[in-house]
């Protein structure tokens, strides 16, 4: 049974182009050219125009853990509802479960350390982050540049690291079949080695977001 906040495999690769990493460790899929290089182009421009350094809920004190940064997309811009278009005919879900999306810059060195996208339940700020909309369920990021050097994404505990390229997109569920959380999903953001790296994230919720 699927909820209104997630999408699935029988979903996803009903698209043609659409690849499964054979793993029975997580669902994990990648779409080469989904983005149009121009409303990669687009979307870039905004997050220019937009961006400051990341936030990060449970940081702790690593200053370091994300020094990339980040800009919440304005949804009435034309190429974010061009794009959020784009993810509701692909992946099924729900509009309204989706989380505004998110535009981020690494610069040379910049990196988002080994992480999870879902809230830790014990943390103290699942109140905070969840108490409206509940679990992150599914992650759509794409590429919007390709990057000179570095850049990957990598998720060690399939060994897999994905390539920026543009219009590329990367999407994942963060649970497990039963519902529960799956720390196999824990991936990286690795540091840029020349050039600069694009990227949005759209993240959904278990329960409407509350636009
Ligand atoms: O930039 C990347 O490769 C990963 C980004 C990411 O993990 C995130 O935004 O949650
Ligand atoms: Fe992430």
């Amino acid at each position: 049974m699927t909820g209104p906040g997630e999408s699935s495999a029988e979903t996803l690769l009903a698209r043609p182009g659409v690849q499964r990493v054979p793993s029975d460790k997580l669902e994990l899929f990648q779409l080469r050219n989904f983005v149009s290089p121009s409303l990669c182009e687009t979307l870039i421009d905004l997050i220019e125009k937009d961006r400051r350094p990341s936030t990060l809920a449970d940081a702790g004190d690593d200053r370091y853990f994300r020094t990339s940064e980040t800009c919440d997309l304005e949804p009435e811009e034309p190429a974010v509802r061009e794009m959020e278009a784009l993810f509701s005919a692909l992946n099924g879900i729900d509009p309204t479960h989706g989380e505004p999306l998110q535009g981020q810059r690494y610069d040379v060195g910049q990196e988002f350390k080994p992480h999870c996208d879902y809230f830790n339940r014990d943390g103290q700020d699942w109140d905070k982050y969840c108490s409206v909309a509940g679990q992150r369920t599914w992650t759509f990021m794409v590429y919007l540049n390709d990057v000179e050097a570095g850049g990957a994404t990598r998720f060690k505990a399939i060994k897999k690291n994905f390539q920026p390229e543009t219009g590329k997109l990367v999407c994942w569920n963060n649970m497990r079949p039963d519902g529960s959380e799956n720390p196999n999903t824990i991936h990286h953001g690795m540091k840029v080695r020349r050039g600069v790296k694009y990227v949005i994230t759209k993240w959904y919720r278990e329960r409407p977001w509350g636009w």
